[in-house]
């Protein structure tokens, strides 16, 4: 297959790296000339448990037309760089292209249904974690379950075949907006405290961060009723607990965006809560707090 990557950072470079290491025709599409030639040069090392890294070679380019019409287009640049993205790359985007979210965010589905609809989009969420170390180094910091989904059965079911072939724990569901609410609650009750306080994975479970972490979920919960999506608190509750322990050498990217100095994807978390709870008259006010904190420390 011809997979065209968008967005080479952590989850493009594991995701990109595997699957060329499974001898896909895969191209990473980068912002930075200087980066995109490092990675063509010397290729993704991806670094694990401290075993020996995997070294792949790869095509890298910062333009989509080096890349040609691809078969799968895989979106991993942060959410709200989503819809830029796919205009900026639409080159690699052909009528039968089929395009794949694993971001975090809320909206990301929509975004995708709205650039290539029903048959061609399809969208899911990762508990794959891996953090940059440099250009084409990375560190897969945990493994975890990929789930996504879309309109289009047969190519749902050769996506999972690919992405299982390259090593990836995978399954396809018939809609994800589920698991797009499930995760993207998560995320939202997980990742501003988490990055506000500074405190690693492992914190989450104490009674101090579980409290706010409660009330962030509680709320996500209800907007996600108003949208007709049922989340189970308490089975949130369980995988956050387990992430305590499965994601404890991983700093989640909302926090590695706050390390960097990168606008985090707060709008397409918690902003996306607090936008849909204003339409459903619904109250959250501990998601508009941290919304307002985590803009702030973006801004300091
Ligand atoms: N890292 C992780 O462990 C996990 C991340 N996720 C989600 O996956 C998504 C990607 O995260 P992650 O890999 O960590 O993010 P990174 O910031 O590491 O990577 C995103 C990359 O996209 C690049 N980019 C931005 N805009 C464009 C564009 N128009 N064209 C080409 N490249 C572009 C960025 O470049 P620049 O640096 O110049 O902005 C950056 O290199 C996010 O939604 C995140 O929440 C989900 C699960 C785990
Ligand atoms: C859940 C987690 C921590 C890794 O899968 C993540 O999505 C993140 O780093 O933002």
């Amino acid at each position: 297959m011809k997979i065209a990557v968008i967005g080479a950072g952590a989850l493009g470079c594991l995701f990109g790296g595997y699957l060329a290491a499974a001898n896909h025709d895969v191209w990473l599409l980068h912002r930075r000339e200087q980066t995109a030639n490092i990675l063509s040069t010397a290729g993704i090392s991806i670094h694990q448990n401290g075993n020996s890294p995997l070294t792949v070679g790869i095509n890298a380019t910062t333009t989509a037309s080096d890349v040609g019409t691809a078969d799968l287009v895989l979106v991993l640049v942060r959410a709200h760089q989503t819809q830029t993205a796919l205009t900026e790359h639409a080159a690699c985007i052909g009528p039968e292209t089929w395009v794949l979210s694993l971001q975090n965010g809320l909206r990301n589905y929509d975004y995708l249904l709205d650039q290539v609809g029903r048959d061609r989009a399809f969208c899911g969420v990762t508990y794959e974690a891996a953090i940059v170390e440099e250009p084409g180094t990375i560190t897969q910091t945990s493994t975890g379950l990929t789930t996504f989904g879309g309109g289009n059965a047969g190519a749902c079911a050769t996506i999972e075949e690919t992405l299982a072939e390259a090593g990836f724990n995978v399954e396809s569901v018939t809609n994800p907006r589920s698991v797009i609410w499930e995760k993207g609650s998560l995320v939202v009750a997980t990742a501003p405290v988490l990055t506000l306080t500074g405190c690693p994975v492992t914190q989450l479970t104490t009674d101090s961060l579980d409290r706010i972490v409660t009330q962030l979920l509680r709320e996500a919960a209800c907007v996600a009723s108003s949208q007709g999506i049922d989340i189970d608190v308490t089975t949130i509750q369980q995988t956050i607990t387990s992430m305590a322990d499965s994601h404890a050498d991983h700093r989640v990217s909302m926090a590695q965006d706050i390390e960097h100095g990168r606008r985090t994807e707060i709008d397409e978390l918690n902003g996306a809560i607090i936008d849909m709870a204003e339409t459903a008259d619904i109250a959250v006010p501990a998601n508009t707090h941290v919304t307002a904190l985590i803009k702030g420390v973006e801004q300091c």
